[in-house]
This record gives structure tokens, C-alpha cells and sequence, in this order.
């Protein structure tokens, strides 16, 4: 595989905005695709603030800002992929809807492109299983928010070979970010013990041991994290969350890693967190309010 110049994302979520923002400065011309053309639209708002607030903040130029918007381009169907060097999957994290994308994917993109996924915690073999090209297949997984977390997590699945490994390599360090290489195992690392974190502060909530506001607090002063678990819950956003803890007790087949049922209830109340303003806080008001 040559060198990635041009990439599809298929998502236009918080994830896949993210990394069409950080690719796009970084030169790279980008087709960033969803479902729907509404999705298209609101991710594409959500990098001109992301890319607009970083001007503010003097982290980059405005030229800058306006060469990247100009590196990315839409396309509300996989055909508009047809020719890109990597497609990076930033759908939902469930397992068949992923691999409806895969098969869909295949049929349109050249033989030669690398597909990757973003996921928290899905087997890589198992999707790559699903694609024409194992090999050409591998986990590229990006940390929220995308422009501000310096680290990529590389996930290997058992047939991904040594030139789509160096090619996603040389990909991830062109965009400024740093790697850390995981086995493929349920969750990987980062996830692997951060969100059993997450669901211990959720049991902890749903037990009584303190509310919300005592529990974000305690984490954020008692511990200097730089958001509280259940905070940091309602940003990634609480039905990931759930998916990855179902990944992890199922793939482990460990009792520790049930998830908690309040984390259910709110996922089954459509409670996603911020990216449905509402979820452990209340976020439609001046400032967050908690929700319990
Ligand atoms: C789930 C998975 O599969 C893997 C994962 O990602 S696990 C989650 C990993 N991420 C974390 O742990 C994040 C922990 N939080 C932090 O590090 C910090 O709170 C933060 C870096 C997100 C923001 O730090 P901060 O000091 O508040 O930065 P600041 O620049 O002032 O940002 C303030 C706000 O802008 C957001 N933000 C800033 N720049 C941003 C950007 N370019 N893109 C997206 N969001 C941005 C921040 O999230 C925060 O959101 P609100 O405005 O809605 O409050
Ligand atoms: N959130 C986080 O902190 C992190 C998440 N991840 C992983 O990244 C992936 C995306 O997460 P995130 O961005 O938070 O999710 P979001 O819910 O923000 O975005 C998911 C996007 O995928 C779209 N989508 C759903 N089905 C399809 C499809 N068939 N084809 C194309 N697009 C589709 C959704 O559109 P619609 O809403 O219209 O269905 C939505 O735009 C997940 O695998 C997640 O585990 C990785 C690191 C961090």
C-alpha cells in the first residue's frame, strides 16, 4: 500500500467529525459519508466550531481553518469512497451494523485500500472476517475528543499484514498522534479499564453510596481526572458506553464486567448523554444539571 493521501469516513458522529477535522489539517482530502444528509450537515458544523474554537484558542491559523474545510468533501453514499487509500468506520458500536457497512463497502472500494475500524472494543478478526481483505483490515482506534487526545490505540486482527500495520502507522503519526499497540481483545486497553471505571461510578450512583454531583466531584478533586466518570459517561455517550461493557462480559465471560442496570435504564430512556442532551446531567439549560 502507498502512502494514505485519501480517506473516507463513514460516520459523521463525534467520532467520525473528529477525525475528518484532524485529517483534513492535516492535508489529507477526506470524504466523510453517513446516512443521512441531516447527519452530513451536523457533523460538518460540528468541525467548523471544533476548527473555529481551535483558531479562538490560537492552536491553529485561520488559514489553516479554511485550507482544511476545503480538504473534505461529503458523500451521502458508499460509491463516493470508491477511490480512497483508507476508510476508517466510525458507525455505532454494534456488530451488525458494522458489518452491513463492511459488505456494502467492499463491493464499491478498490482492491487495494485498507479498510479500518474505529471501534471501542469489537473483535478486529471477527470484522475483518466479514470483509474481502483480512489483511488489509485493522483497528485504528481514536480517543474523544479527537482533537485534543494525543493517543491512537492499533489493533491488529489475526490476519492483518505488516504493510497495512506500518501504512495505518505512518497514517496515524502524519496526523500529530501518538500509538499504543493492542491485542485483539475485548476493549483493548484503554477501554479494557476505563470503562469498568465508568460502570463501578455507575454502580456506586445506582447502590447510593453518593449522588451524582459527590461522585464527579470526587473523582475530579480526589483524583485529578479532568472530568468526573459520570460526566465523562454523558460525553462519550451512555449507549457506547453500554455496548462496550456488553463486549467486555460477554467477550471475558466475567461477572465483574455486568453492566450496571442503571446504565441500562437510561440507554433504554434514550438518555445518550450530551449528543442527546440529556443523560446523568441534564445538559438544555445554562449548565449542567444532574438528572438524579
Ligand atoms: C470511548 C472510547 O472508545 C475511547 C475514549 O475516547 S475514552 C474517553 C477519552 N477521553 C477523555 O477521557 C476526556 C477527558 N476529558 C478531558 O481530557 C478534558 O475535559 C477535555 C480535553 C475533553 C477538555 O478539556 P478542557 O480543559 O475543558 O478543554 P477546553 O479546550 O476548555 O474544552 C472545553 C470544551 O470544549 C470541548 N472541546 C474543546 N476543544 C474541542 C475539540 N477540538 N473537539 C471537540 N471538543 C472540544 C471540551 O470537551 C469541552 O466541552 P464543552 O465546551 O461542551 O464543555
Ligand atoms: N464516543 C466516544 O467517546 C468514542 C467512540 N468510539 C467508537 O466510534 C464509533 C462511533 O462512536 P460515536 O462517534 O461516539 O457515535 P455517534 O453516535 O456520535 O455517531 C455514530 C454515527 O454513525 C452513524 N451511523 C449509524 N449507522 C450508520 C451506517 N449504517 N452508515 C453510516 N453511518 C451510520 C450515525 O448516524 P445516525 O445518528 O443517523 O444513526 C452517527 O452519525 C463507535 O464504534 C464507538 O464505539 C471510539 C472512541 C471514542
Amino acid at each position: 500500500m502507498a502512502k494514505i493521501n485519501k480517506l473516507g469516513v463513514i460516520g459523521a458522529g463525534q467520532m467520525g467529525s473528529g477525525i475528518a477535522h484532524v485529517a483534513a489539517l492535516a492535508g489529507l482530502d477526506v470524504v466523510l459519508n453517513d446516512v443521512t444528509a441531516d447527519r452530513l450537515k451536523s457533523g460538518m458544523a460540528t468541525i467548523n466550531g471544533n476548527l473555529t474554537r481551535q483558531v479562538a484558542k490560537k492552536v491553529i491559523s485561520e488559514d489553516a481553518r479554511s485550507e482544511a474545510l476545503k480538504h473534505i468533501s461529503l458523500a451521502d453514499s458508499l460509491d463516493g469512497l470508491a477511490d480512497c487509500d483508507l476508510v476508517i468506520e466510525t458507525a455505532i458500536e454494534k456488530e451488525d451494523v458494522k458489518r452491513k457497512i463492511f459488505h456494502d463497502l467492499c463491493a464499491v472500494l478498490k482492491p487495494e485500500a485498507i479498510i479500518a475500524s474505529n471501534t471501542s472494543s469489537i473483535s478486529i478478526t471477527r470484522l475483518a472476517a466479514c470483509t474481502d481483505r483480512p489483511e488489509r483490515f485493522i483497528g485504528i482506534h481514536f480517543m474523544n475528543p479527537v482533537p485534543l487526545m494525543e493517543l491512537v490505540e492499533l489493533i491488529r486482527g489475526i490476519a492483518t499484514d505488516d504493510t497495512t500495520f506500518e501504512a495505518a502507522k505512518e497514517f496515524v503519526g502524519r496526523l500529530g498522534k501518538l500509538v499504543a499497540v493492542s491485542e485483539d481483545f475485548p476493549a483493548f486497553i484503554v477501554n479494557r479499564i476505563l470503562l469498568p471505571m465508568i460502570n463501578e461510578a455507575i454502580y456506586t450512583l445506582y447502590e447510593g453510596v453518593g449522588n451524582v454531583e459527590a461522585i464527579d466531584a470526587a473523582m475530579k478533586l480526589g483524583a485529578h481526572h479532568p472530568m468526573g466518570p459520570l460526566e465523562l459517561a454523558d460525553f462519550i455517550g451512555l449507549d457506547t458506553c453500554l455496548s462496550i461493557m456488553q463486549v467486555l462480559h460477554e467477550g471475558l465471560a466475567d461477572s465483574k464486567y455486568r453492566p450496571c442496570p442503571l446504565l441500562v435504564k437510561y440507554v433504554e430512556a434514550g438518555w445518550l448523554g450530551r449528543k442527546t442532551q440529556r443523560g446523568f446531567y441534564d445538559y438544555r439549560g445554562p449548565k449542567p444539571v444532574p438528572t438524579r
